[in-house]
């Protein structure tokens, strides 16, 4: 493979924001452009759900059970290693998990470029408006700092999720952003409908992070800071070590009517939830999101193994009661259907 040189895309954005929908619509775009895209996720949970959603066809690794940016680093450069040797795609794109703090990605990243040869192009951030337009009001919280922190790494913010707002909101969010980062593209939109082709064309001249250089070099500093200190520590990570994650396998189907109501009652510390699974009433499998509050569920036929499971992610919420009510739901079903 000589001296080729792989281009890197990377995708960060908060828990939900729109990633994967983002990366779907890159996927078609490249694959019409006669490209052939490596995809590397990176999730904090032990299943990837997101996975589902991209055409098999398409290489993939998986990083699971921790954030790239900390507990699984070492192995972003194994993994990429051998999507370059064994896939050899035209071009790979990571999308990050959402509680990664994205400078820290972005240097796990630059570490690899020291043994592959990467191009890394500038980083493409998802911003959920309606999720903002929260944090906005309080302007604190970790959620909120990471948050900050995310919208200050991109070069190209995209603000998805404009349908969840009113007019007003949208242009107050639009503002709020281009405070924070003068110097990102800002590009509204719902369901990551933007022009694709033009998304990394602006910055292709020059290169990301040097030209952010100045208002970013605060955090740079303090991501090295914390390094030094406890690099050998799995060190913990001040921008989401508070993030939970609670996996749930199912031993069987569950009433969908329950379920929704489950959902709709989660606490607000749970602010991601995505799974498959089976109800009573249907005969197709699901695929469930929630995300800041709105669920959505999409008929599935997974390929392989795929077993029935949820996953939620928050900030310290209760694991045992979510445990508890999906515990009940299980058993729901089988008294009533003892009963028959
Ligand atoms: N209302 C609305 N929902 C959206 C929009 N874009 C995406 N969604 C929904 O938001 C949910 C999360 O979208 P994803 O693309 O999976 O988000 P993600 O950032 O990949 O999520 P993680 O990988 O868990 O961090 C899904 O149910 C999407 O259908 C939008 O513009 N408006």
């Amino acid at each position: 493979m000589g001296s080729r040189v792989t281009p890197v895309f990377i995708l960060s954005g908060f828990l939900g924001s729109g990633k994967t929908t983002l990366l779907q619509r890159l996927i078609r775009h490249w694959q019409e452009q006669g490209l052939r895209p490596a995809v590397i996720m990176n999730e904090i949970g032990d299943v990837n759900l997101d996975g589902l959603l991209v055409s098999s066809e398409v290489p993939m690794a998986e990083m699971l059970g921790g954030c790239i940016c900390c507990t699984i680093r070492g192995d972003l450069s194994v993994q990429m290693a051998e999507l370059i040797e064994g896939e050899k795609p035209d071009l790979i794109v990571i999308e990050a998990t959402g509680a990664g703090n994205p400078m820290e990605i972005f240097d796990a990243v630059t570490e690899v470029s020291l043994y592959l040869k990467l191009d890394i192009k500038p980083m493409v951030t998802v911003v959920d408006a309606a999720h903002l337009a929260e944090l906005y009001a309080s302007q604190q919280g970790k959620s909120y700092r990471l948050m900050v922190e995310q919208i200050r790494c991109g070069s190209v913010l995209i603000l998805n999720k404009m349908d969840l707002l009113e007019p007003d909101r949208q242009q107050e969010m639009t503002a709020f952003l281009r405070r924070m980062n003068p110097y990102a593209r800002i590009i509204p939109a719902v369901k990551c409908e933007v022009d694709l082709p033009s998304l990394w064309a602006q910055h292709q001249a020059h290169d990301h992070t040097h030209d952010h250089e100045g208002h970013n070099h605060e955090h740079h500093h303090d991501h090295h800071a914390a390094h030094s200190h406890d690099h050998h520590h799995g060190h913990p990570h001040a921008s989401h070590e508070h993030v939970t994650v609670y996996t749930h396998y199912f031993d069987g189907p569950v009433d969908s009517e329950d379920f929704e109501r489950f959902i709709a009652e989660l606490p607000r510390e749970v602010y991601r939830g995505k799974g498959v699974l089976r109800f009573t009433d249907t005969a197709s499998r699901f695929l469930f999101q929630y995300a800041y509050r709105e669920a959505d569920y999409l008929k599935i036929t997974p390929q392989g193994d795929v077993p029935d499971v949820a996953v939620f992610i928050g900030e310290h919420f209760d694991k045992q009661g979510l445990a508890q009510r999906l515990h009940a739901l299980e058993r729901n079903v089988s008294d009533n259907s003892n009963e028959r």
